[in-house]
C-alpha cells in the first residue's frame, strides 16, 4: 500500500510581542494565523473498517489539533514567560485576560517547534507527522518538516 500525505488547515487569532526584538514587533499585537498540518500513513486496506481508506479520519485529525493548539491559541496573548513580560501577562490574566506562557520566543519558527511536539505525541503509532506550515501574516511563514529534524538519532551498531 502507498504512504499518502493528508493535510488540514486551521486558523485561530492570536496576540504576541517578541520581546528585546529590534522591530515593530516587540509591540504587542496579533495575527490571524494559518497552520497546515500534514500527516502520512497507508490508508486502511480493511473494507469492514468503518475509515476504510483513510489515513486518518480528517475529524480525529482535527480533534487533536483542535484541543492542543488551536483552542489555547486562540484569542489568547503569547508571551515569553523568561523575559521581564511576565510582569505584563501577570496584570493582563489578574484582569481577566486570556494570557498564555511559554517559555520561549513567540516567533513563528518557535511556535511552530512547539505544536510539533504536541501534535506527535497525541497521533496514532501507525501515523507520523511530516510537517507544518505555519503562516504568521500574508508574507510570512514558518515550516517544520520531520525529515529536517529526525528524533531519534540512529544508533551506530558495532558488529565486533
Ligand atoms: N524570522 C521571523 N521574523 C519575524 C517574525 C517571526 O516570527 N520570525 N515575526 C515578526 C512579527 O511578529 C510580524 O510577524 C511581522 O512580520 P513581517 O513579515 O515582517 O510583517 P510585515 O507586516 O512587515 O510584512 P510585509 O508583508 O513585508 O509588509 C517579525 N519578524
Ligand atoms: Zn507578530
Amino acid at each position: 500500500m502507498s504512504n499518502i500525505r493528508i493535510t488540514k488547515s486551521f486558523s485561530f487569532e492570536t496576540g504576541h510581542a517578541l520581546y528585546g526584538y529590534d522591530g515593530k514587533c516587540r509591540n504587542v499585537h496579533g495575527h490571524s494565523y494559518k497552520l497546515f498540518v500534514t500527516v502520512i500513513g497507508t490508508p486502511i486496506a480493511d473494507t469492514n473498517h468503518v475509515k476504510y481508506g483513510m489515513v486518518i479520519d480528517f475529524g480525529d485529525l482535527k480533534k487533536i489539533v483542535k484541543e492542543e493548539i488551536v483552542d489555547v491559541f486562540d484569542h489568547a496573548t503569547v508571551f515569553n514567560k523568561n523575559t521581564p513580560h511576565v510582569e505584563l501577562a501577570k496584570e493582563l490574566s489578574n484582569r481577566g485576560h486570556n494570557v498564555l506562557l511559554v517559555n520561549y520566543q513567540p516567533t513563528s519558527e518557535m511556535m511552530v517547534i512547539d505544536f510539533a511536539e504536541k501534535i506527535k505525541t497525541r497521533l496514532p503509532e501507525n501515523i507520523q507527522l511530516y510537517s507544518l506550515k505555519l503562516q504568521e501574516t500574508a508574507t510570512s511563514y514558518a515550516e517544520w518538516y520531520a525529515s529536517d529534524n529526525p528524533s531519534t538519532p540512529l544508533r551506530v551498531l558495532k558488529t565486533n
